[in-house]
């Protein structure tokens, strides 16, 4: 059945279960990366963690943006506000934990944003943006809901639900990203967009699959390019 013929609603559970399952190989291929293996076993090198969490500094001011204009289309008091929330939880849980990483490797805030963005990078945050701000609201959540999602899947598959071992060069990112504080705005962003899926077209939800595909697709390549320590061409 090709994403055009899925109908808006179905026995196969909520839309954002069906979009996971939809991409289902891709989404576990998270967890196998070498650079997501090395980041949980700590054996990770310090210039690919130092080059990821450069380029995730400037990912995350711009997924701030996109909760910002998520905001923007929503006519919801709460939701309006949640979405204020999750904007300063992105600069402050998220944001906060590069600087210190950042200070651990005697980076200043002011070297951290003269980072230039890696090619991956750019073009992920480009899709974020462009979607922010052509998109529709369901279209929003589901170009950020990959980013969420992921994470919090990636941190307690990481961690196995345990602390990490005393001295993990990395125990801070996996702490914040297996944090059940860390998943519940993914469960959030899925409980939104389920309900406001209810009411779009066969046509606006397969878009949402497409949008879906594409950010999952970016968060591997989000791995691959911190592994490769990606360039521009010189
Ligand atoms: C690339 C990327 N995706 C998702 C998250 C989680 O917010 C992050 N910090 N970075």
């Amino acid at each position: 059945m090709s994403a055009a013929e899925r109908p808006a609603t179905s026995a196969g559970g909520s839309l954002s279960a069906r979009l996971r399952e939809s991409v289902l190989p891709l989404w576990q291929r998270q967890l196998q990366h070498p650079f997501v293996v090395a980041l949980g076993d700590g054996s990770l090198p310090r210039a690919n963690f130092e080059f990821y969490i450069r380029q995730d500094a400037l990912f995350l001011d711009v997924l701030a943006k996109c909760f910002a204009y998520a905001a923007t289309r929503s006519e919801d008091h709460a939701e309006i506000e949640q979405f204020g929330r999750l904007l300063l939880n992105t600069l402050v849980v998220e944001q906060d934990l590069h600087r210190r990483y950042g200070e651990r490797f005697g980076l200043t805030p002011e070297q951290m944003a003269a980072t230039p963005m890696a090619p991956t990078n750019y073009a992920y945050t480009r899709h974020l943006l462009t979607i922010a701000t052509t998109g529709s609201l369901p279209e929003i959540i589901t170009s950020m809901l990959p980013c969420a999602w992921i994470y919090a899947e990636v941190g307690t598959h990481l961690t196995g639900n345990r602390p990490p071992a005393p001295g993990h060069p990395y125990a801070d990112w996996l702490r914040t990203y297996a944090d059940p504080e860390f998943d519940a705005v993914g469960r959030w962003l899925r409980e939104r967009l389920d309900l406001h899926a209810e009411r779009l077209s066969a046509a606006a939800i397969a878009r949402l699959y497409e949008i879906f595909r594409i950010s999952t697709c970016y968060e591997w390549l989000f791995w691959e390019m911190a592994w490769r320590q990606e360039q521009w061409l010189a």
